[in-house]
């Protein structure tokens, strides 16, 4: 039987997400059905796109044109100059995934990237990122931010938030529940069955026993150890600065971090063509590549579609792993 096809949002039209959605078409075809909601009027000249009604014809027509399920915008994209009257629309495009994607219409949803200060100027968007606001259509209080590639994933246990305060919204709730929803993901959606997780500290050198700071003794040991005692394979707090150098990655299957950079720096060094952005812990499937609009070179035919490409397989692949681990009944 054919899974349903993934729908992948436009994104920010003024950005790189219409030109780099064309060029994963160019190389997926058929091979991987997915469909663009969005506007064709933003899609580059020379386009093969085709409109589609209902996205399972994305099945078949995914292998001669870009299916397109047509979401009408009021300006037009310029590049590098988001329209404030696109703004709205921009929200519409998710929301209307996650309508096909809880519908069973599409089997996941992937996102291009949205400027987050223009939804915000545009459209009063009232959330950090696609991370908050699918959280919010899921009817989900808490999800988790994971960034994969090939070598690494990595979570930051607080996202968007300015860094001073970290350390007063680094609970024990917040780090339990973010290694609970990391450890089951990991089961179910990535097919790993003993999923090992390491976390770091907060402070450098992990707090150095109390003498550079004290959210290691009083945060996160205490959430390591009752989690350890309930079974999960978890290390730390670590040293941030040594737990991702090669060696040090082979000992986990998900490195946990405190704190936006403390995860996302060593994932865009290491991969920033192929990195994946994923939403764990919504009723759905949600992938986004790990790259934003990039103003400065959209239009100009030079953006690398490599990092959405992997986020549409990973999608795919999780999709997979999801079907399979219900159909054996086991919900991890
Ligand atoms: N999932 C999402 O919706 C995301 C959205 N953003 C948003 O994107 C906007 C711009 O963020 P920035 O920090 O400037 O990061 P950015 O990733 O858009 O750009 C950083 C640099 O990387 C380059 N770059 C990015 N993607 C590329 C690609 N596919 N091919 C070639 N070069 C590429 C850009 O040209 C730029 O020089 C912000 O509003 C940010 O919040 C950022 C990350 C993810
Ligand atoms: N830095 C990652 C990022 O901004 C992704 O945000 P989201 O839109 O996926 O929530």
């Amino acid at each position: 039987m054919n899974r349903a096809p993934i729908a992948l949002t436009c994104g920010e039209p003024a950005g790189i997400g219409p030109e780099i959605a064309a060029a994963a078409w160019a190389t997926l075809g058929a091979r991987l059905p997915f469909f663009l909601i969005g506007d064709p009027t933003h899609l580059p000249a020379g386009t093969p796109w085709r409109e589609i009604v209902h996205p399972e014809d994305a099945l078949h027509v995914s292998a001669s044109a870009l299916p397109v399920l047509r979401h009408d915008f009021p300006a037009p994209a310029r590049p590098g100059q988001p329209a404030p009257e696109n703004a709205a629309a921009v929200i519409e495009v998710i929301a209307r995934a996650v309508q096909l994607v809880e519908g069973g219409a599409a089997s996941a949803i992937c996102t291009a990237p949205i400027h987050k200060k223009a939804l915000k100027d545009g459209a009063g968007f009232a959330y950090p990122g696609h991370t908050e606001y699918l959280a919010a259509l899921g009817g989900v209080h808490r999800v988790v931010m994971m960034l994969a590639c090939p070598d690494l994933r990595v979570v930051p246990t607080t996202i968007h938030i300015p860094l001073s305060e970290v350390p007063t919204s680094l609970t024990p709730a917040l780090l339990s529940d973010t290694l609970r929803i990391t450890h089951a993901a990991l089961i179910r959606d990535f097919g790993i069955e003993s999923p090992r997780l390491a976390v770091t500290g907060l402070n450098p050198h992990a707090g150095e026993g109390g003498a550079m700071g004290h959210e290691e003794a009083e945060v996160i040991a205490p959430v390591v150890a009752a989690l350890r005692a309930e079974g999960m394979a978890i290390s730390g707090p670590h040293s941030a600065d040594t737990m991702f150098h090669a060696a040090a990655r082979r000992n986990y299957d998900a490195a946990i971090a405190m704190y936006h950079d403390q995860a996302l720096i060593p994932i865009k060094t290491l991969d920033f063509a192929g990195g994946v952005n994923v939403t764990l812990g919504l009723p759905f499937i949600r992938t986004s590549p790990d790259h934003g609009t990039a103003f400065d070179i959209a239009g100009q035919g030079v953006a690398d579609a490599t990092s959405l490409i992997a986020a549409l397989r990973m999608a795919d692949e999780m999709a997979r792993s999801r079907a399979a681990h219900h159909r054996t009944g086991d919900r991890g």
